[in-house]
């Protein structure tokens, strides 16, 4: 039975021109069954089964006593059809006037039309059908709706609005077909639902899934201009289902007002509104969305009832004549809204209950009054009066319209809704490209193949960082050998160097000596003789210079060669391995890297430093002490030849070897400034070279680093030994003495000459003609490792003294007592007395017969200071070059010398001696004035001695 069609009819019928329409409010009236102690006074036989209830709707009277024989009650309400029903008909009997349930009174027999009528035997779900049903089309088309029940305490209201678990009424049909329609709709269309339930008790609205809000005075309601009621405060709730809304339902009932009344145990004292709120929005909006939103309201009225019947008191009592009257008001609003001819005003402010269903009666609504009435006669008055009033809702008209709502996207919305999708898009992009690649990488396995590979990854950096770092390793102990191999074959070289430089210095010495015998002492036997002797020592002492320099040139071979092996050896071991797990870049990087160590760090700087030490150092500093020898050497003997020319009365020559005696001593001072120059040179040559290389700066290691912090260690012995020599264990101890005085910080002061017997001596260090202390010079005189440069001083000191004495024992010449103070160094001179009186074992500097030097022949330091300062080189300037070899050697002495001390051109000490000594000897066969202008030629000099 589908009754929902003569309403959408005669809706659609009154359609207006503005898309609103007219409708009338749908009237159906339920009759409820008796109850068992109804049917009990029910007359016999039963009435017949068309008016008797069914099996069904009396399963609630099974227990019910059978119909009595003294009949109290009857029926009152015949329902004829579906839209008919007679209220007190007569009685079958043909009389008119009713003997049961109403004293002697006559039968109305009042025929009332209705939408629909439903007899006892209606089920809920017809009542739903013909009633609710319809106003959900509505609400979904966005008009309002609204079904309440009406009609006294009793009447089966509450059981048609809600019912019960067993038989639920019309909240739970609507609602579970309400959300059928949402979920059918979902793809066109998005519907939001929510709902509030409250009820009106005493003229008090309360939230009834909210009760502790409003308070004693409860909520107020509210009037818009949309022409909508509503209750401020009042709570919303949003069911996703009809069992959530069951639940809700379950919940605002539990804490409705509800009383045993004498008509109805479980009495609804309170009006019950629910209202559910129901907005649509179409899934493909345009620019122009159309939100239609739509209310239902299922009402159930608390029940009327007459005071007399009721027999309430008290609470009770209060409480049915706030109903009576809320009823009243809603009786007088439909007889208002009826009466459409005058006008009248509709009184809905009269009551809580009017209010509320203001636009529901008379406003934007359709509305379904749902008429419970008793059959029974005991509400034979309610009945009645409530037949007539639903009978006048009939014609109470209502304009409904749908509630559609425009909405005009704006174009910034709508670009937001692009951007929003967009994102959505990217968002779904990004899931399938995971999942694809998930797929791909076998399922599961995609997040932990990310994983491994990232772990692999990184293992393999972690070795090549490793196999990087051993690399690097074998590269440093690989070049480790190198700088001990580099250590030594510098050493020897500059030994070599040295051997070499002295062996020329001596022979052109003995050029000297010679000339000068020849032409002033060759007919004189004993001076021939003891120049014999000189000559053979000297040569003796020359042969062992050669073959010294041989030795050490050898052993210098012979490190380089091993430095060149070695050098092999570690560019192999730096070699990166092809196994080695490294990326092509890493590799490249590796072999940078080696390439740096190899040619820059290591090999380029050690032998930039050797060939620093080679030119600057030891061999010139060894060079000045060989020649001090010598000068020493050659004093003695000119002095030999001052004291014959005395002898012989030639006084004017005796002067002039005296002079060439000082200036030869003022040369050694020159000479002994350039061997602290060449020595501090060794100290620059021999630190850690830093060179620049590709932009970035390496230090490589340096042995000198590690033995000037206590770990002093002797270079390694060599791999192959190097060829045997008779003085090899004091050559050895000489280099070794080099060695150290190399590692020295600070250069040997200057040594003093000293003649035994105090006929001469040099200045010391404080008169020594030399710059003043710079500035680091004073740091380090302050600083605390002064003592230490004191010890490195010793320590250089008996390094001279051991080559002093390896030379001595190679020449086999005695050296002369050392002096008790330690900042002088005794010349270490060979004794000539022991060539010339072989018994002899004097090492004093004592002239043959025992004499003491005239004072006269003691230099002063202001003859020592212009002789080294200009003298010397103007004579050596202006004399002239005879002897190629040592002009050779005084050049090399000059290339070799400290770059800072090429800035001031001085003599080498071997021509500046040979050339004073020729130029003095020649001023002094010229006379006085050739010796005072020190502007002696080749002819003055070749003038005979005496
Ligand atoms: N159609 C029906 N079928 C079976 N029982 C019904 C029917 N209608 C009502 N009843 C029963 O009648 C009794 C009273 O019904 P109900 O409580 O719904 O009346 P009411 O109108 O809500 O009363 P009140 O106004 O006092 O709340 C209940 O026991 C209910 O089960």
């Amino acid at each position: 039975m589908h009754t929902s069609g003569p309403l959408a009819a005669a809706a659609a019928a009154n359609a207006t021109r503005n898309g609103s329409s007219e409708a009338a409010i749908m009237v159906a009236v339920r009759v409820r069954p008796f109850s068992a102690q109804e049917r009990a006074q029910l007359p016999l036989p039963p009435q017949p089964t068309h008016f008797g209830p069914t099996a069904r709707n009396l399963s609630n009277y099974e227990d019910a006593p059978a119909p009595s024989s003294q009949p109290t009650l009857r029926k009152v309400v015949h329902t004829i059809d579906d839209h008919v029903l007679v209220f007190d008909p007569p009685s079958e009997d043909g009389d008119r006037r009713s003997t049961v349930g109403a004293s002697n009174r006559r039968h109305k027999d009042i025929r009332f039309v209705f939408d629909r009528v439903y007899g006892e035997e209606s089920s809920q779900s017809d009542v739903y059908e013909g009633t609710t049903r319809g106003l959900l089309d509505s609400v979904m088309g966005g008009y309002n709706a609204t079904v309440f029940a009406y009609g006294a305490t009793g009447c089966g209201k509450t059981y048609t609005i809600s019912g019960s678990a067993e038989d639920p009424g019309v909240i739970f049909l609507t609602m579970r077909e309400l959300f059928e329609r949402i979920a059918a709709a979902e793809d066109e269309k998005t519907v939001d639902v929510s709902l509030s339930y409250l009820e009106v008790y005493n003229e008090t609205i309360r939230d009834l899934l909210a009760p502790e809000s409003g308070g004693m005075a409860g909520l107020a309601l509210r009037e818009d201009a949309q022409q909508s009621i509503t209750v401020a405060g009042l709570s919303e709730h949003v069911p996703g289902s009809v069992e959530q809304v069951i639940g809700l339902m379950e919940r605002g009932n539990a804490n409705r007002t509800m009383s045993a009344t004498e008509a109805n145990a479980v009495s609804s004292r309170s009006h019950a509104v629910l209202q559910v709120h129901v907005r649509q929005r179409p899934r493909a909006s345009g620019l122009q969305t159309d939100v239609t939103t739509a209310t239902l309201s299922i009402i159930d009225l608390a029940g009327s009832e007459r005071a007399t019947v009721a027999r309430n008191s008290g609470a009770r009592l209060r409480e049915g004549a706030n109903i009576n009257r809320s009823l009243l008001a809603l009786a007088n609003c439909i007889n208002a809204l009826c009466d459409v001819k005058t006008k009248r005003h509709v009184p809905y402010r009269d009551s809580k209950l009017t209010r509320l269903l203001k636009f529901s009666l008379g406003g934007n609504c359709r509305t379904v009054m749902i008429t419970c009435v008793s059959p029974a006669s005991t509400y034979y008055e309610e009945t009645h009066n409530t037949l007539k009033y639903a009978n006048r809702a009939k014609n109470i008209k209502t304009t409904v319209a749908r509630n559609t709502k425009s909405t005009t996207v704006h174009l910034a919305q709508y670009q937001g809704k692009i951007r929003e999708q967009s994102e959505e898009i990217k968002r779904l992009q990004r899931e399938i490209a995971a999942l694809r690649s998930r797929q791909g990488s076998g399922g599961r396995a995609g997040v932990p193949a990310k994983q491994a590979a990232a772990a692999a990854d990184l293992r393999k950096q972690t070795q090549a960082v490793q196999a990087v770092q051993d690399i690097r390793n074998r590269v440093s102990r690989a070049y480790a050998p190198i700088r001990d191999a580099q250590w030594q074959c510098t050493s020897n070289a500059a030994v070599e160097r040295w051997f070499g430089h002295h062996a020329e210095a001596l022979r052109g010495w003995r050029e000297q000596f010679e000339t000068l015998f020849q032409e002033h002492g060759a007919g004189d036997e004993r001076r021939t003789e003891q120049y014999r002797g000189l000559r053979q020592q000297v040569d003796e002492l020359m042969r062992e210079l050669v073959r010294e320099q041989k030795q050490t040139g050898k052993r210098a071979e012979h490190w380089g060669q091993t430095i060149e092996r070695q050098l092999y050896e570690a560019t192999r071991a730096a070699q990166v391995p092809p196994t080695a797990p490294l990326t092509p870049e890493q590799r490249y990087q590796v072999e940078q890297e080696r390439l740096v160590l190899d040619l820059s760090a290591e090999r380029v700087g050690l032998r930039r430093q050797a060939e620093l030490a080679e030119h600057v150092a030891g061999d010139l500093a060894k060079q000045n002490a060989m020649l001090l020898r010598l000068t020493a050497s050659c004093m003695f003997n000119l002095r030999h030849v001052q004291e014959e020319m005395r002898r012989a009365g030639d006084e004017r020559g005796a002067a002039a070897v005296d002079q060439v005696y000082l200036q030869a001593i003022a040369t050694y001072g020159e000479a002994t400034r350039m061997a602290r120059e060449a020595m501090r040179g060794v100290e620059r040559a021999a630190g850690p070279a830093k060179l620049q290389v590709d932009g970035s700066t390496l230090t490589p290691p340096s042995p000198y680093v590690a033995r000037s912090q206590g770990r002093a260690r002797e270079p390694p012995v060599a791999p192959a030994a190097p060829p045997a020599n008779p003085n090899g264990p004091a050559i050895s101890a000489a280099v070794a003495g080099t060695t150290r005085a190399r590692r020295a910080v600070q250069p040997p002061p200057p040594p003093a000459v000293r003649f035994t017997g105090g006929t001469a001596r040099a200045q010391d260090a404080s008169a020594e003609p030399s710059r003043p202390a710079g500035p680091r010079a004073r740091r380090l005189s302050q600083h605390p490792s002064a003592s230490t440069s004191t010890r490195a001083q010793r320590r250089s000191s008996t390094s001279a003294d051991s080559i002093s004495s390896a030379l001595r024992s190679s020449a086999n010449i005695s050296s002369p007592p050392q002096p008790a103070d330690a900042s002088s160094i005794s010349l270490p001179s060979p004794s000539l007395s022991s060539v010339s009186s072989p018994g002899s074992s004097s090492a004093s500097w004592q002239s043959p017969h025992h004499e003491p030097l005239p004072a006269s022949a003691r230099p002063v330091k202001g003859i020592l200071k212009g002789a080294a300062g200009g003298g010397g080189h103007e004579a050596a300037a202006a004399g002239p070059v005879r002897m190629g070899s040592l002009r050779m050697r005084s050049r090399q002495a000059r290339n070799m010398a400290n770059p800072t001390a090429r800035t001031t051109p001085t003599k080498p000490p071997v021509a500046a001696i040979r050339e004073l000594t020729f130029k003095s000897l020649a001023s002094a066969s010229a006379g006085p004035a050739a010796a005072a202008s020190a502007s002696g030629s080749a002819q003055a000099a070749k003038k005979p001695w005496r």
